[in-house]
């Protein structure tokens, strides 16, 4: 036996509960989502009130993105991810929330169509990776960075390609694409070309535009949306 398959058989002898669980949440997550031909993932704060612009700008966005064809998948909370759903929902576009059980109280947004909740955060990214064409962020914490920089390495190994992301609201990212182009490419830490897969907008027009034409691209190039099949 090889030293994988060994180890392998070990795990699952130790731990069949807990596969069982990560391949039944698969298994539903992408038996609910089949139909979702086409669909951009929106991060964002869970923390931004209905009044504030951010959240105004985010609902506009999705509004935008549900006109033109767009399913919107978030993480089903409250914040941006409520705002994004209720401007897919304000456009009659089908509105996902992929939420998270978390250990307080935590429910799906009112302004999600279809709501799947998961324990495992990484089950969940898959979703948000497989089901879409493009991500659009907004200003957020340290969920959101994440969700973001995970987007990235995808792009930047070659497991998704010519997906576009769009960092919302230009000014609240301008501290940390400084550091990304000037401490992260000034020491090699990343290629030099590395920054131009992250593009910046507050037009929720231009976002739309650059999601059509990133999609036009993969539907030429792969026949889908551009996800390889290592993911
Ligand atoms: C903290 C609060 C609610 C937490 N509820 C969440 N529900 C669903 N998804 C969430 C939640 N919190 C984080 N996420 C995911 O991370 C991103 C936002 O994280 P950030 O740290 O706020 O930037 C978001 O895109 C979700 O996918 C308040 O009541």
């Amino acid at each position: 036996m090889l030293d994988d398959e060994l180890l392998c058989a070990g795990w699952k002898g130790v731990d069949p509960e807990r596969l069982a669980r990560i391949v039944s949440e698969l298994e539903r997550g992408f038996a609910a989502l089949a139909g979702v031909e086409r669909g951009v993932s929106i991060f964002g704060s869970a923390r931004t009130p209905a009044d504030h612009p951010t959240y105004v700008l985010a609902r506009e966005t999705a509004a935008c993105l549900g006109r033109a064809g767009f399913a919107v998948i978030t993480g089903g909370g409250p914040g941006i991810m409520e705002a994004a759903n209720r401007g897919a929902r304000d456009t009659g576009a089908l509105s996902i929330g992929l939420n998270i059980d978390l250990p307080y109280e935590q429910r799906l947004n009112d302004y999600v169509d279809l709501g799947l909740n998961f324990r495992y955060f990484f089950v969940r990214k898959l979703l948000f990776v497989r089901y879409a064409q493009a991500f659009v962020i907004f200003p957020g914490g340290f969920g959101t960075l994440d969700e973001m920089f995970e987007a990235l390495t995808l792009m930047q190994t070659g497991r998704i390609r010519h997906f576009p992301l769009i960092l919302v609201g230009s000014g609240r990212w301008a501290a940390l694409l400084d550091w990304i182009r000037g401490d992260l490419v000034t020491n090699g830490l990343i290629g030099a070309l590395d920054p131009d897969l992250i593009q910046v907008t507050e037009d929720p027009r231009e976002v739309c535009s650059i999601v059509e034409a990133a999609c036009r691209r993969q539907q030429q190039r792969y026949g889908g949306n551009g996800i390889a099949d290592e993911l």
